[in-house]
């Protein structure tokens, strides 16, 4: 079983790219790293970059996780060969436009894309983003699951995350101290279906709540206190549908209480989203009922 090391950057297809770059350095707070007519590098702190944004839809989305070594990475690809996993390990090209030396991608069963990274490019220059929107670092994805249960296998006995609670059938899973870096989210499509970033205090959420108000940017969910990892949060939708969340004060786990935790179970209710009250605008938190497909295009191809 492998020790996926931290989450490193999600990947985004967009037709959209100007739009894209324009919402992720004007009103999101990400610094333009670098950018050609294929896609643009953007990050949230001090890594090279944390979001590319690639031209084409039909590029769907994937998430890089990095390992600590090549021999890690190459280990874990020969644990999913041989679990009957298809391992596509990544051309020059590839991993060029990933800026790391070494990388593999396979789907989870679900069929999002996940890419497995080893010696990703430092960078020598702190984070200095147009906005100031207090963020403080690229920290976790929501990914949609049409299958909790098989995914959530997928994620624990293969790629080693840990459960940190569930909410209904969505589990919060870890990977490091961090309550949880990857969020399994029910749903009809597979996809990315938000991205974090965590701000530095709760005066970043409440400013930037009205700020994206007066931007006319559409709040999904917030500004609120999660339940499970007790962070404040605040999420919004950006170009082709994107939901990115702001929050602050997630639970991190000393090493003994890692060891020792012992996942909890959320009833699929308002008050485990939310302990303030606020509704979500967001098809995977409402009812059951109430859940709609998400727009099928960023579905991921895999
Ligand atoms: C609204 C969803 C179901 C929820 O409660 C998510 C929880 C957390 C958290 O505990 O911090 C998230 O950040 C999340 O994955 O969005
Ligand atoms: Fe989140």
């Amino acid at each position: 079983m492998t020790d996926l090391h931290d989450i490193r950057y999600v990947r985004v297809g967009t037709e959209r790219l100007d739009e894209s770059v324009e919402f992720a350095t004007r009103i999101l707070g990400l610094e333009l790293v670098a950018r050609d007519s294929h896609a643009a590098y953007l990050r949230g702190d001090d890594r090279d970059h944390n979001v590319c944004y690639v031209k084409g839809e039909g590029s769907g989305h994937a998430v890089g996780f990095e390992m600590k070594s090549s021999s890690l990475l190459d280990r874990v690809a020969t644990e999913l060969q041989n679990a009957g996993i298809a391992v596509h390990h990544g051309r020059a090209e590839e991993c060029e436009q990933r800026r790391v030396r070494d990388m593999i991608r396979f789907t989870d069963p679900s069929g999002n894309r996940i890419e497995l990274v080893a010696r990703p490019d430092a960078s020598g220059t702190r984070y200095f983003p147009s906005r100031d929107a207090g963020i403080t670092s690229f920290s976790h994805v929501g990914m949609r699951t049409t299958d909790a249960a098989t995914d959530e296998a997928f994620w624990t006995q293969r790629l080693g995350a840990r459960v940190s609670d569930w909410i209904g059938d969505a589990a919060l899973l870890r990977i490091d101290g961090v309550h949880h870096k990857i969020a399994l989210f029910p749903s009809p499509v597979p996809g990315v279906q938000h991205i974090n970033f965590q701000v530095a205090e709760v005066d970043d959420i409440m400013s930037s709540w009205y700020f994206l108000r007066e931007q006319g940017v559409r709040i999904a969910f917030g500004p609120g206190r999660h339940a499970t990892s007790g962070a404040r949060f605040l999420y919004f939708y950006g170009p082709d549908g994107m939901i990115y969340e702001y929050s602050c004060g997630v639970r991190i786990f000393t090493p003994e209480e890692d060891r020792d935790h012992v996942p909890r179970q959320f009833p699929r209710e308002p008050r485990s989203y939310c302990m303030w009250g606020s509704k979500p605008d967001i098809a995977e938190f409402k009812a059951p009922s109430a859940c709609e497909a998400p727009q099928p295009q960023f579905a991921n191809v895999g």
